[in-house]
Protein backbone atom coordinates (compact mmCIF):
# COMPACT_ATOMS: atom_id res chain seq x y z
CA UNK A 1 0.00 0.00 0.00
CA UNK A 2 2.68 2.56 0.96
CA UNK A 3 4.65 1.66 -2.36
CA UNK A 4 0.94 2.81 -4.27
CA UNK A 5 1.12 5.63 -2.70
CA UNK A 6 4.03 6.59 -4.18
CA UNK A 7 2.46 5.54 -7.32
CA UNK A 8 -0.31 8.36 -6.88
CA UNK A 9 2.31 10.53 -6.28
CA UNK A 10 3.80 9.66 -9.36
CA UNK A 11 0.06 10.09 -11.41
CA UNK A 12 -0.44 13.66 -10.05
CA UNK A 13 2.79 15.10 -11.20
CA UNK A 14 2.07 13.59 -14.76
CA UNK A 15 -1.08 15.04 -14.79
CA UNK A 16 -0.06 18.59 -13.64
CA UNK A 17 2.60 17.95 -16.18
CA UNK A 18 0.03 17.29 -18.97
CA UNK A 19 -2.23 19.76 -17.84
CA UNK A 20 0.25 23.20 -18.50
CA UNK A 21 1.32 21.32 -21.26
CA UNK A 22 -2.57 21.39 -22.60
CA UNK A 23 -2.98 24.36 -21.21
CA UNK A 24 -0.14 25.89 -23.26
CA UNK A 25 -1.74 24.21 -26.72
CA UNK A 26 -5.40 25.58 -25.74
CA UNK A 27 -3.55 29.07 -25.19
CA UNK A 28 -2.25 28.67 -28.63
CA UNK A 29 -5.75 27.82 -30.20
CA UNK A 30 -7.11 30.69 -28.30
CA UNK A 31 -4.79 33.19 -30.03
CA UNK A 32 -5.56 31.42 -33.94
CA UNK A 33 -8.92 31.89 -32.83
CA UNK A 34 -8.47 35.42 -31.61
CA UNK A 35 -6.97 36.20 -35.21
CA UNK A 36 -10.07 34.80 -36.91
CA UNK A 37 -12.04 37.26 -35.33
CA UNK A 38 -9.87 40.16 -35.48
CA UNK A 39 -9.80 39.62 -39.27
CA UNK A 40 -13.43 38.67 -39.39
CA UNK A 41 -14.33 41.76 -37.59
CA UNK A 42 -12.48 44.26 -40.40
CA UNK A 43 -13.49 41.85 -43.06
CA UNK A 44 -17.63 42.94 -42.26
CA UNK A 45 -16.33 46.34 -41.73
CA UNK A 46 -15.42 46.43 -45.24
CA UNK A 47 -18.12 44.19 -46.65
CA UNK A 48 -18.05 42.23 -49.51
CA UNK A 49 -15.57 44.17 -51.63
CA UNK A 50 -13.02 42.91 -49.45
CA UNK A 51 -12.71 39.75 -51.37
CA UNK A 52 -12.44 41.69 -54.47
CA UNK A 53 -8.72 42.99 -53.93
CA UNK A 54 -5.98 40.09 -54.30
CA UNK A 55 -4.02 39.85 -51.61
CA UNK A 56 -7.25 40.06 -49.34
CA UNK A 57 -8.63 36.99 -51.43
CA UNK A 58 -5.33 34.96 -51.25
CA UNK A 59 -5.07 35.33 -47.21
CA UNK A 60 -8.53 33.76 -47.11
CA UNK A 61 -7.78 30.99 -49.02
CA UNK A 62 -4.74 30.85 -47.19
CA UNK A 63 -6.57 30.75 -43.89
CA UNK A 64 -8.81 28.45 -44.70
CA UNK A 65 -6.69 26.10 -46.01
CA UNK A 66 -3.00 25.76 -45.02
CA UNK A 67 -3.38 27.34 -41.70
CA UNK A 68 -6.55 25.75 -40.95
CA UNK A 69 -4.46 22.54 -41.26
CA UNK A 70 -2.26 24.13 -39.37
CA UNK A 71 -5.00 24.57 -36.59
CA UNK A 72 -6.43 20.84 -37.13
CA UNK A 73 -3.11 19.74 -36.51
CA UNK A 74 -2.96 21.67 -33.37
CA UNK A 75 -6.22 20.52 -32.51
CA UNK A 76 -5.62 17.10 -32.77
CA UNK A 77 -2.14 16.95 -31.13
CA UNK A 78 -3.56 16.07 -27.79
CA UNK A 79 -0.76 14.72 -25.78
CA UNK A 80 -2.25 12.30 -23.81
CA UNK A 81 -0.84 9.16 -24.93
CA UNK A 82 2.27 10.85 -24.28
CA UNK A 83 1.82 11.05 -20.85
CA UNK A 84 -0.09 7.99 -19.99
CA UNK A 85 2.95 6.11 -21.72
CA UNK A 86 5.03 7.79 -18.98
CA UNK A 87 3.07 6.47 -16.20
CA UNK A 88 3.04 2.90 -17.69
CA UNK A 89 6.97 2.68 -18.20
CA UNK A 90 7.35 4.49 -14.94
CA UNK A 91 4.93 1.36 -13.21
CA UNK A 92 6.98 -0.89 -15.29
CA UNK A 93 10.41 0.56 -13.75
CA UNK A 94 9.99 1.01 -10.01
CA UNK A 95 8.09 -2.66 -10.59
CA UNK A 96 5.33 -1.48 -8.23
CA UNK A 97 1.94 -3.21 -9.33
CA UNK A 98 -0.56 -1.55 -10.06
CA UNK A 99 -4.22 -2.70 -8.42
CA UNK A 100 -6.52 -4.51 -10.47
CA UNK A 101 -10.47 -5.18 -10.22
CA UNK A 102 -9.69 -7.99 -8.10
CA UNK A 103 -7.18 -6.12 -5.59
CA UNK A 104 -10.58 -3.62 -5.68
CA UNK A 105 -12.58 -5.97 -4.54
CA UNK A 106 -10.68 -7.50 -1.89
CA UNK A 107 -9.90 -3.95 -0.05
CA UNK A 108 -14.06 -3.82 -0.26
CA UNK A 109 -13.99 -7.49 1.34
CA UNK A 110 -11.58 -6.34 4.01
CA UNK A 111 -13.90 -3.19 4.69
CA UNK A 112 -17.02 -5.58 5.40
CA UNK A 113 -14.79 -8.23 7.39
CA UNK A 114 -14.02 -5.50 9.87
CA UNK A 115 -17.21 -4.15 9.82
CA UNK A 116 -18.29 -7.41 11.15
CA UNK A 117 -15.36 -7.56 13.53
CA UNK A 118 -15.73 -4.57 15.28
CA UNK A 119 -18.54 -3.98 14.90
CA UNK A 120 -18.10 -0.83 12.95
CA UNK A 121 -21.38 1.06 11.61
CA UNK A 122 -21.92 1.61 7.67
CA UNK A 123 -22.50 4.99 8.20
CA UNK A 124 -20.11 5.60 10.02
CA UNK A 125 -17.37 3.90 8.19
CA UNK A 126 -18.66 5.86 4.84
CA UNK A 127 -17.88 9.47 6.70
CA UNK A 128 -14.53 8.28 7.14
CA UNK A 129 -15.27 7.34 10.87
CA UNK A 130 -13.78 4.50 13.01
CA UNK A 131 -14.59 3.34 16.40
CA UNK A 132 -15.73 7.42 17.56
CA UNK A 133 -12.65 8.61 15.43
CA UNK A 134 -12.46 10.69 12.39
CA UNK A 135 -9.65 8.64 10.53
CA UNK A 136 -10.01 9.04 7.20
CA UNK A 137 -11.66 10.60 4.02
CA UNK A 138 -15.86 10.37 3.45
CA UNK A 139 -17.04 8.19 0.79
CA UNK A 140 -18.80 9.04 -2.27
CA UNK A 141 -22.12 7.31 -3.01
CA UNK A 142 -20.24 5.94 -5.88
CA UNK A 143 -16.89 4.32 -3.20
CA UNK A 144 -20.46 3.31 -1.08
CA UNK A 145 -21.53 1.46 -4.09
CA UNK A 146 -18.61 0.11 -5.10
CA UNK A 147 -18.59 -1.84 -1.49
CA UNK A 148 -22.08 -3.12 -2.51
CA UNK A 149 -21.03 -4.59 -5.53
CA UNK A 150 -17.94 -6.46 -3.78
CA UNK A 151 -20.63 -7.77 -1.38
CA UNK A 152 -23.25 -8.93 -3.98
CA UNK A 153 -20.25 -10.36 -6.42
CA UNK A 154 -19.52 -12.65 -3.40
CA UNK A 155 -23.52 -13.17 -3.03
CA UNK A 156 -22.79 -11.83 0.58
CA UNK A 157 -26.78 -10.04 -0.03
CA UNK A 158 -26.61 -8.52 3.94
CA UNK A 159 -23.92 -6.18 2.96
CA UNK A 160 -25.31 -5.08 -0.20
CA UNK A 161 -28.42 -4.42 1.15
CA UNK A 162 -26.80 -2.26 4.28
CA UNK A 163 -24.10 -0.52 1.63
CA UNK A 164 -26.43 -0.21 -0.92
CA UNK A 165 -28.98 1.87 1.60
CA UNK A 166 -25.87 3.88 2.15
CA UNK A 167 -25.41 4.56 -1.45
CA UNK A 168 -28.29 5.88 -1.79
CA UNK A 169 -28.72 7.63 1.31
CA UNK A 170 -25.53 9.73 0.21
CA UNK A 171 -26.28 10.13 -3.48
CA UNK A 172 -29.52 12.40 -2.05
CA UNK A 173 -26.83 15.25 -0.58
CA UNK A 174 -24.63 14.83 -3.61
CA UNK A 175 -24.01 17.11 -6.16
CA UNK A 176 -22.82 16.65 -8.73
CA UNK A 177 -24.04 12.99 -8.28
CA UNK A 178 -21.15 10.40 -8.46
CA UNK A 179 -23.42 7.94 -9.94
CA UNK A 180 -27.14 7.29 -11.08
CA UNK A 181 -29.92 6.03 -9.01
CA UNK A 182 -30.78 3.18 -10.83
CA UNK A 183 -27.94 1.64 -10.66
CA UNK A 184 -28.06 1.68 -7.45
CA UNK A 185 -31.36 0.80 -7.12
CA UNK A 186 -31.40 -2.67 -9.11
CA UNK A 187 -29.05 -3.98 -6.39
CA UNK A 188 -30.76 -2.53 -3.65
CA UNK A 189 -34.18 -5.03 -5.39
CA UNK A 190 -32.07 -7.61 -5.62
CA UNK A 191 -30.47 -7.83 -2.43
CA UNK A 192 -33.93 -7.21 -0.76
CA UNK A 193 -35.35 -10.30 -2.36
CA UNK A 194 -32.53 -12.04 -1.36
CA UNK A 195 -33.39 -11.19 2.45
CA UNK A 196 -37.03 -12.98 1.81
CA UNK A 197 -38.17 -9.30 1.53
CA UNK A 198 -39.81 -9.72 -2.23
CA UNK A 199 -42.55 -7.18 -1.71
CA UNK A 200 -40.11 -4.41 -1.09
CA UNK A 201 -37.84 -5.60 -3.87
CA UNK A 202 -40.73 -5.09 -6.25
CA UNK A 203 -41.50 -1.89 -4.97
CA UNK A 204 -38.18 -0.91 -5.52
CA UNK A 205 -38.17 -2.20 -8.88
CA UNK A 206 -41.04 -0.48 -9.93
CA UNK A 207 -39.30 2.83 -8.37
CA UNK A 208 -36.70 1.83 -11.09
CA UNK A 209 -38.88 1.37 -13.98
CA UNK A 210 -40.26 5.15 -13.18
CA UNK A 211 -37.07 6.61 -12.96
CA UNK A 212 -35.42 4.84 -15.99
CA UNK A 213 -38.19 3.48 -17.78
CA UNK A 214 -35.95 2.15 -20.68
CA UNK A 215 -33.45 0.01 -18.32
CA UNK A 216 -32.99 -2.76 -20.13
CA UNK A 217 -33.87 -5.08 -17.09
CA UNK A 218 -36.70 -3.60 -14.91
CA UNK A 219 -39.75 -4.20 -16.51
CA UNK A 220 -38.72 -7.78 -16.99
CA UNK A 221 -37.58 -8.01 -13.08
CA UNK A 222 -41.18 -6.33 -12.15
CA UNK A 223 -42.46 -9.42 -13.86
CA UNK A 224 -40.56 -11.45 -12.22
CA UNK A 225 -41.11 -10.33 -8.80
CA UNK A 226 -44.41 -10.00 -9.05
CA UNK A 227 -44.95 -13.63 -11.04
CA UNK A 228 -43.65 -15.27 -7.37
CA UNK A 229 -45.48 -12.89 -5.07
CA UNK A 230 -48.47 -14.78 -7.45
CA UNK A 231 -51.24 -15.84 -4.55
CA UNK A 232 -49.28 -14.48 -1.89
CA UNK A 233 -50.06 -11.45 0.16
CA UNK A 234 -50.00 -7.67 -2.50
CA UNK A 235 -51.56 -5.34 -0.34
CA UNK A 236 -50.62 -3.35 2.82
CA UNK A 237 -48.47 -2.22 4.41
CA UNK A 238 -44.80 -3.17 3.28
CA UNK A 239 -43.03 -5.79 5.64
CA UNK A 240 -40.14 -4.20 6.96
CA UNK A 241 -36.78 -4.93 6.23
CA UNK A 242 -34.67 -7.41 8.35
CA UNK A 243 -31.31 -7.98 6.94
CA UNK A 244 -29.58 -10.69 8.43
CA UNK A 245 -26.02 -11.57 7.85
CA UNK A 246 -25.35 -14.76 6.90
CA UNK A 247 -23.06 -16.91 8.98
CA UNK A 248 -22.48 -19.73 6.97
CA UNK A 249 -18.80 -18.77 6.00
CA UNK A 250 -17.29 -22.16 7.25
CA UNK A 251 -16.64 -20.96 10.96
CA UNK A 252 -18.88 -22.13 13.92
CA UNK A 253 -17.59 -20.78 16.39
CA UNK A 254 -17.42 -17.02 14.48
CA UNK A 255 -19.31 -15.38 17.21
CA UNK A 256 -17.49 -16.02 19.81
CA UNK A 257 -13.74 -15.15 17.83
CA UNK A 258 -15.16 -11.91 16.95
CA UNK A 259 -15.98 -11.40 20.23
CA UNK A 260 -12.71 -11.91 21.70
CA UNK A 261 -11.29 -9.85 18.55
CA UNK A 262 -12.93 -6.89 20.15
CA UNK A 263 -11.52 -7.79 23.47
CA UNK A 264 -14.80 -9.15 24.96
CA UNK A 265 -13.27 -11.61 26.77
CA UNK A 266 -14.90 -14.21 29.47
CA UNK A 267 -13.96 -13.95 33.08
CA UNK A 268 -11.37 -16.85 33.35
CA UNK A 269 -12.02 -19.50 36.33
CA UNK A 270 -10.23 -18.41 39.88
CA UNK A 271 -9.05 -21.67 40.12
CA UNK A 272 -6.98 -21.58 37.18
CA UNK A 273 -6.43 -17.51 37.61
CA UNK A 274 -4.33 -18.90 40.86
CA UNK A 275 -2.22 -20.81 38.49
CA UNK A 276 -0.94 -17.60 36.42
CA UNK A 277 1.93 -15.91 37.43
CA UNK A 278 5.20 -14.41 36.11
CA UNK A 279 9.04 -14.93 36.80
CA UNK A 280 12.48 -14.41 35.85
CA UNK A 281 13.94 -17.80 33.89
CA UNK A 282 17.59 -18.34 34.74
CA UNK A 283 17.81 -22.27 34.45
CA UNK A 284 20.58 -21.94 31.39
CA UNK A 285 23.82 -20.50 31.76
CA UNK A 286 23.67 -17.56 29.07
CA UNK A 287 20.17 -16.63 31.06
CA UNK A 288 21.88 -15.99 34.28
CA UNK A 289 23.03 -12.80 33.03
CA UNK A 290 20.64 -11.98 31.43
CA UNK A 291 17.24 -13.44 32.36
CA UNK A 292 13.65 -13.69 30.13
CA UNK A 293 10.90 -12.14 31.38
CA UNK A 294 7.89 -15.19 31.47
CA UNK A 295 4.15 -14.51 32.16
CA UNK A 296 2.06 -17.59 32.24
CA UNK A 297 -1.13 -16.73 30.39
CA UNK A 298 -2.53 -19.74 30.73
CA UNK A 299 -1.83 -22.96 32.68
CA UNK A 300 -3.26 -25.44 30.98
CA UNK A 301 -3.21 -25.81 27.68
CA UNK A 302 0.05 -23.90 28.43
CA UNK A 303 0.32 -20.34 26.84
CA UNK A 304 2.96 -17.67 27.31
CA UNK A 305 4.07 -14.51 26.95
CA UNK A 306 7.99 -14.37 26.80
CA UNK A 307 8.48 -10.18 27.35
CA UNK A 308 10.56 -8.05 25.15
CA UNK A 309 13.24 -10.82 24.25
CA UNK A 310 13.74 -9.13 21.30
CA UNK A 311 15.42 -5.76 20.81
CA UNK A 312 13.91 -2.72 18.11
CA UNK A 313 17.04 -3.59 16.00
CA UNK A 314 16.26 -7.38 15.43
CA UNK A 315 12.95 -6.63 15.13
CA UNK A 316 13.61 -4.10 12.07
CA UNK A 317 16.15 -5.87 10.59
CA UNK A 318 14.03 -9.34 10.57
CA UNK A 319 10.87 -7.04 8.50
CA UNK A 320 13.66 -5.76 6.44
CA UNK A 321 15.17 -9.21 5.25
CA UNK A 322 11.48 -10.58 4.81
CA UNK A 323 10.46 -7.70 3.00
CA UNK A 324 11.34 -7.57 -0.48
CA UNK A 325 10.44 -11.91 -0.34
CA UNK A 326 7.10 -11.23 0.99
CA UNK A 327 4.93 -13.37 -0.99
CA UNK A 328 0.96 -13.75 -0.33
CA UNK A 329 0.43 -16.57 2.51
CA UNK A 330 -0.37 -19.87 1.30
CA UNK A 331 -2.39 -22.56 3.74
CA UNK A 332 -2.10 -26.06 2.85
CA UNK A 333 -4.71 -27.92 1.86
CA UNK A 334 -5.52 -30.65 4.05
CA UNK A 335 -5.89 -33.94 1.86
CA UNK A 336 -3.40 -33.39 -1.47
CA UNK A 337 -0.67 -31.56 0.72
CA UNK A 338 -0.66 -28.47 -1.67
CA UNK A 339 0.03 -24.99 -0.78
CA UNK A 340 -3.11 -22.52 -1.92
CA UNK A 341 -4.08 -19.01 -1.17
CA UNK A 342 -7.23 -19.11 0.54
CA UNK A 343 -9.27 -15.97 1.89
CA UNK A 344 -8.95 -17.31 5.33
CA UNK A 345 -5.04 -16.35 5.56
CA UNK A 346 -4.77 -12.84 4.45
CA UNK A 347 -1.54 -11.87 4.95
CA UNK A 348 2.29 -11.60 3.07
CA UNK A 349 4.80 -14.05 4.67
CA UNK A 350 8.75 -14.73 3.86
CA UNK A 351 11.06 -17.75 5.32
CA UNK A 352 14.31 -16.75 6.79
CA UNK A 353 17.34 -18.80 7.26
CA UNK A 354 19.69 -18.27 10.14
CA UNK A 355 22.69 -18.61 7.83
CA UNK A 356 21.21 -15.27 6.34
CA UNK A 357 21.95 -12.60 8.59
CA UNK A 358 23.47 -12.97 12.81
CA UNK A 359 20.10 -11.79 13.85
CA UNK A 360 17.88 -14.71 12.39
CA UNK A 361 20.82 -16.96 14.21
CA UNK A 362 20.66 -15.25 16.97
CA UNK A 363 16.55 -15.32 17.24
CA UNK A 364 16.99 -18.97 16.48
CA UNK A 365 19.30 -19.80 19.30
CA UNK A 366 17.23 -17.32 21.71
CA UNK A 367 13.82 -19.66 21.29
CA UNK A 368 16.21 -22.43 22.48
CA UNK A 369 16.59 -20.50 25.52
CA UNK A 370 13.35 -19.55 25.84
CA UNK A 371 11.95 -23.19 25.74
CA UNK A 372 14.39 -25.31 26.39
CA UNK A 373 13.08 -27.47 23.23
CA UNK A 374 15.78 -28.72 20.91
CA UNK A 375 16.12 -25.99 17.88
CA UNK A 376 17.72 -28.22 15.27
CA UNK A 377 14.55 -29.69 13.79
CA UNK A 378 12.55 -26.08 13.91
CA UNK A 379 11.44 -24.83 10.56
CA UNK A 380 12.90 -21.37 9.66
CA UNK A 381 11.79 -18.36 10.73
CA UNK A 382 8.80 -17.19 8.87
CA UNK A 383 7.95 -13.62 9.13
CA UNK A 384 4.59 -12.53 8.08
CA UNK A 385 3.26 -9.22 7.18
CA UNK A 386 -0.74 -8.17 7.83
CA UNK A 387 -2.06 -5.02 6.00
CA UNK A 388 -5.54 -3.52 5.77
CA UNK A 389 -7.86 -6.95 6.80
CA UNK A 390 -4.94 -8.98 7.31
CA UNK A 391 -5.95 -12.45 8.85
CA UNK A 392 -6.08 -15.52 9.82
CA UNK A 393 -9.17 -17.40 10.89
CA UNK A 394 -9.34 -20.11 13.83
CA UNK A 395 -6.89 -22.75 12.96
CA UNK A 396 -4.29 -25.27 14.07
CA UNK A 397 -0.60 -25.05 13.45
CA UNK A 398 -0.42 -28.65 14.31
CA UNK A 399 -0.99 -31.45 11.22
CA UNK A 400 -4.47 -33.35 12.62
CA UNK A 401 -4.62 -37.21 11.13
CA UNK A 402 -6.32 -36.75 8.73
CA UNK A 403 -3.88 -34.19 7.04
CA UNK A 404 -1.77 -37.42 5.99
CA UNK A 405 0.93 -35.30 4.00
CA UNK A 406 1.60 -32.47 6.04
CA UNK A 407 5.15 -31.91 7.49
CA UNK A 408 6.21 -35.55 5.77
CA UNK A 409 8.38 -34.46 3.45
CA UNK A 410 10.16 -32.89 6.44
CA UNK A 411 10.16 -36.11 8.36
CA UNK A 412 10.68 -34.17 12.37
CA UNK A 413 7.10 -35.86 13.40
CA UNK A 414 4.10 -32.78 14.06
CA UNK A 415 4.93 -28.78 15.11
CA UNK A 416 5.04 -29.75 19.21
CA UNK A 417 5.48 -26.20 19.35
CA UNK A 418 4.48 -22.40 18.68
CA UNK A 419 6.77 -19.10 19.41
CA UNK A 420 4.96 -16.09 17.96
CA UNK A 421 7.17 -12.86 17.87
CA UNK A 422 5.27 -9.45 17.58
CA UNK A 423 7.96 -7.26 15.45
CA UNK A 424 5.60 -4.53 15.00
CA UNK A 425 1.82 -3.97 16.28
CA UNK A 426 -1.07 -2.11 14.99
CA UNK A 427 -3.10 0.68 16.24
CA UNK A 428 -5.92 -1.76 16.51
CA UNK A 429 -6.98 -4.95 16.29
CA UNK A 430 -4.86 -7.80 15.29
CA UNK A 431 -5.20 -10.03 18.29
CA UNK A 432 -4.03 -13.75 18.60
CA UNK A 433 -6.99 -15.40 19.87
CA UNK A 434 -7.67 -19.12 21.46
CA UNK A 435 -11.19 -19.53 21.15
CA UNK A 436 -11.77 -22.22 22.82
CA UNK A 437 -9.97 -20.85 25.93
CA UNK A 438 -11.21 -17.27 26.14
CA UNK A 439 -8.13 -15.80 25.50
CA UNK A 440 -7.03 -13.01 23.57
CA UNK A 441 -3.47 -11.54 23.52
CA UNK A 442 -3.28 -8.06 21.57
CA UNK A 443 0.05 -8.02 20.55
CA UNK A 444 2.94 -6.18 22.21
CA UNK A 445 5.79 -5.18 20.59
CA UNK A 446 8.66 -7.50 20.91
CA UNK A 447 7.36 -10.06 23.40
CA UNK A 448 6.36 -13.34 22.00
CA UNK A 449 3.82 -15.80 22.65
CA UNK A 450 4.40 -19.24 23.28
CA UNK A 451 2.24 -22.52 23.29
CA UNK A 452 2.35 -26.31 23.20
CA UNK A 453 0.08 -27.52 20.24
CA UNK A 454 0.62 -31.29 21.25
CA UNK A 455 -0.14 -33.38 24.40
CA UNK A 456 2.80 -35.21 25.61
CA UNK A 457 1.31 -37.97 23.86
CA UNK A 458 1.78 -36.74 20.77
CA UNK A 459 -1.83 -36.20 20.16
CA UNK A 460 -3.04 -32.64 18.92
CA UNK A 461 -4.60 -30.71 21.46
CA UNK A 462 -7.98 -29.04 19.95
CA UNK A 463 -7.86 -26.66 22.88
CA UNK A 464 -5.13 -24.49 20.76
CA UNK A 465 -7.21 -23.53 18.23
CA UNK A 466 -6.78 -19.68 17.53
CA UNK A 467 -6.77 -16.80 14.74
CA UNK A 468 -4.84 -14.01 14.16
CA UNK A 469 -8.00 -11.43 14.23
CA UNK A 470 -8.28 -8.84 11.50
CA UNK A 471 -6.01 -5.95 11.84
CA UNK A 472 -8.48 -2.64 11.93
CA UNK A 473 -5.87 0.05 11.85
CA UNK A 474 -1.84 -0.07 11.57
CA UNK A 475 0.17 -2.72 10.54
CA UNK A 476 0.89 -6.17 12.24
CA UNK A 477 4.42 -7.85 11.69
CA UNK A 478 4.72 -11.58 13.44
CA UNK A 479 7.58 -14.36 13.11
CA UNK A 480 6.86 -17.79 13.30
CA UNK A 481 9.04 -20.37 14.61
CA UNK A 482 7.48 -23.74 14.87
CA UNK A 483 9.14 -26.00 16.65
CA UNK A 484 8.69 -29.81 15.76
CA UNK A 485 8.36 -33.17 17.53
CA UNK A 486 11.81 -34.92 16.78
CA UNK A 487 14.75 -33.89 19.08
CA UNK A 488 12.44 -33.23 22.77
CA UNK A 489 12.74 -36.60 23.39
CA UNK A 490 14.69 -35.53 26.25
CA UNK A 491 13.58 -32.75 27.07
CA UNK A 492 9.88 -33.36 26.51
CA UNK A 493 9.34 -36.64 27.26
CA UNK A 494 5.94 -38.49 25.54
CA UNK A 495 3.56 -39.12 28.33
CA UNK A 496 2.26 -43.19 28.68
CA UNK A 497 -1.09 -41.94 27.97
CA UNK A 498 -2.28 -41.46 24.38
CA UNK A 499 -4.97 -39.04 26.02
CA UNK A 500 -3.11 -37.81 28.35
CA UNK A 501 -3.95 -33.75 28.97
CA UNK A 502 -1.88 -33.46 31.38
CA UNK A 503 1.59 -31.03 30.66
CA UNK A 504 4.50 -30.64 32.01
CA UNK A 505 4.61 -27.15 32.64
CA UNK A 506 7.54 -27.28 34.40
CA UNK A 507 9.66 -27.11 31.59
CA UNK A 508 9.61 -23.52 31.41
CA UNK A 509 9.39 -23.35 35.31
CA UNK A 510 12.56 -22.49 36.33
CA UNK A 511 11.95 -23.72 40.13
CA UNK A 512 11.81 -27.38 38.27
CA UNK A 513 15.15 -27.11 37.38
CA UNK A 514 17.96 -27.84 39.25
CA UNK A 515 20.34 -25.28 37.99
O1 LIG B 1 -0.48 -13.51 13.78
C1 LIG B 1 -1.01 -14.10 14.72
O2 LIG B 1 -1.45 -13.50 15.70
C2 LIG B 1 -1.16 -15.59 14.65
C3 LIG B 1 -0.53 -16.18 13.43
C4 LIG B 1 -0.75 -17.63 13.30
O3 LIG B 1 -1.51 -18.22 14.01
C5 LIG B 1 -0.01 -18.40 12.28
O4 LIG B 1 0.67 -17.80 11.46
O5 LIG B 1 -0.10 -19.63 12.30
FE1 LIG C 1 -1.24 -20.31 13.87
Amino acid sequence: MQHMLGSEKDVTSVIDAYIEEEQGRLEQLKRYAEEYVSRNAHADGVGPEFVTNPINAYLLIKRLTSEWRQVEAMMRDNRAEKFIKSITDRRIESKVKFPGEEDLSGAATALLRLQDTYKLDSYDLSNGIILGKKVGHKLTAHDTFEVGRAAYNQKDYYHTLTWMQVALNKLENENPRTIEEEEILEYLAYALYQQGNIRRALAMTKKLVKIAPNHPRAKGNVKWYEDMLEGKEKEGELPPIVNKRIEDDGIVERDAYEALCRGEIPPIDPKEEKKLYCYLKRDRPFLKLAPIKVEILRYDPLVVLFKEVISDYESEMVRELAAPKLKRATVQNAFTGELETASYRISKSAWLKGAEHPVVDRINKRVGDMTNLNQETSEELQVANYGLGGHYDPHFDFARKEEVNAFKKLATGNRIATVLFYMEVPEWGGATVFNQLGTAVFPSKNDALFWYNLYRSGEGDLRTRHAACPVLMGVKWVSNKWIHERGQEFTRSCGLDENMAERFVGDLNPYEYKN
